[in-house]
């Protein structure tokens, strides 16, 4: 079986569904296949507005709305007939939505109504596609994938639980699949008492590959509007070059730099059993995109990957001591219980500077915990470039013009934090 993943481009408008239907119905080879679909568009980036609001309060109605409207005039160019089951589904999901919201306790934990939330888009985005593709011909079952990925309550970055999903997928969906299409969401997992939790922004990357990985899959592919992986983002660069196949390591580093067209966290459970990922581009589905695989190649182009909206935190002690090991290790817990990744950092005698991406309500709790103990400075609206394996034409092509803040290098990776 294989899975196919679908992302939020995939999904924006009605001839987007029409063109998955298409590359179901050419590319799916004997059929045996789950799709897993994110949100439409932006309607994560709108549903979270949605819940700011709400959760501080204030009037979601406007945007409430245009979230609703956006997804009906889709359904309604999709589906004539005004009387398709669909129309009453997602009408009920959008009630149900409303009274999530309207619910809200006060005092309520930010991030895990966040999860209650934010996590319709995918609802309602894989109940038009399985009933679009029944439509279609395409006989297919709609799954919730919350009751399939089990997690932790580790709220918007849910911590799976491999050996339950894997045993509960494998249980479930293994004959049903060769039965007919499975059609599941993105993003989404749930708690053993019956919430919702989300994976990690654009993580429905990562959902395909749990699917794929409990499934034992023979192949994933994510659908994008890209031609493959690119050395770059061509929103960037021009001159990109397509890799037409590269290895599980290099992708995960480029992943885990930033290089957005794949979710970080993909990788690991196809590498772990050898499945094959292609990217893909669902604008021309039959090129050929890139393998991703346990391939080694000796010469690759150089990877650019840039990571916008960053901060440049740095440390010092007040009594000019050294920064030792447990300076290092109070910043370091500080930092995991914010939940603050590093993305760059670098260590001087009298001072420690870490690159992290920028949340301000999450960046003033660690200077508040913090401040008795270090001198804190940081700068925002940062940069941050990487370049894999890199050469010096390369690295005058990221930096000229630009001022640097912080620039480190090792033997096949280049990263400044610029302004
Ligand atoms: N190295 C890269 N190769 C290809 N695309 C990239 C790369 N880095 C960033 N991108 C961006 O990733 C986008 C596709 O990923 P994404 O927007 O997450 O898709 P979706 O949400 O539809 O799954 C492309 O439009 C491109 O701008
Ligand atoms: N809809 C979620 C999950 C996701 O992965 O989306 P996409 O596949 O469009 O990046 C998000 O926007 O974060």
């Amino acid at each position: 079986m294989k899975v196919f993943k679908f992302g939020g481009a995939s999904v924006k408008s009605a001839e987007a569904f029409r063109n998955i239907a298409h590359i179901v119905k050419t590319c799916g080879g004997d059929r045996e296949l789950l799709l897993v679909v994110s949100a439409m568009g932006k309607t994560t980036n709108a549903l979270e507005q949605i819940f700011d609001l709400a959760y501080s309060g204030q009037s979601f109605e406007t945007a409430f709305q245009q979230c609703l409207s956006y997804h009906q005039e889709i359904t309604n160019e999709l589906f004539r007939d005004k009387t398709a089951p669909v129309h009453e589904r997602l009408e009920h999901l959008f009630a149900q939505l409303r009274q999530t919201l309207e619910r809200i306790p006060s005092g309520a934990t930010y991030d895990k109504y966040y999860d209650q939330v934010v996590s319709y888009g995918e609802l309602f985005s894989s109940t038009i596609l399985h009933h679009f593709l029944q439509e279609q011909g395409l006989s297919n079952t709609w799954i919730d994938s919350r009751k399939y990925i089990q997690t932790d309550n580790t709220w918007r970055e849910g911590k799976v639980d491999w050996n339950w999903t894997e045993r509960t997928i494998k249980r479930d969906l293994t004959s049903l699949l060769q039965e007919q299409l499975v059609v599941t969401q993105g993003f989404l997992g749930g708690t053993n008492n019956g919430f919702t939790t989300t994976l990690g922004r654009e993580g429905s990357d990562f959902s395909a590959a749990i699917f794929a990985y409990s499934l034992d899959a023979e192949a994933m592919y994510i659908w994008k509007d890209v031609e493959g992986l690119l050395n770059a983002d061509p929103k960037y660069f021009e001159d990109t070059v397509r890799y037409p196949e590269i290895s599980y390591q290099e992708t995960v580093e480029m992943a885990y730099y930033g290089a957005s067209v794949i979710h970080p966290k993909t990788i690991k459970p196809l590498a772990n059993k050898l499945i094959p990922l292609y990217v893909k581009s669902f604008l021309n589905p039959a090129a050929a995109g890139t393998k991703i695989c346990d391939c080694r190649f000796e010469v690759i182009a150089p990877a650019y990957i840039i990571k916008e909206n960053q901060c440049l935190i740095s440390f010092s002690v007040k009594d000019f001591t050294f920064i030792s090991e447990k300076n290092l290790g109070t910043i370091f817990n500080a930092l995991s219980e914010m939940r603050l990744k590093i993305n760059m950092m670098q260590n001087s005698a009298i001072s420690f500077s870490i690159c992290t991406d920028y949340f301000p309500e999450r960046l003033e709790r660690l200077i508040q915990t913090l401040q008795d103990q270090f001198e804190i400075h940081y700068n925002t609206n940062l940069r941050l470039y990487t370049i894999k394996n890199y050469d010096s034409q390369s690295i005058s092509k990221v930096t000229t013009g630009k001022s640097i803040l912080l620039e480190q290098r090792t033997r096949t990776t280049f990263q400044a934090v610029c302004r």
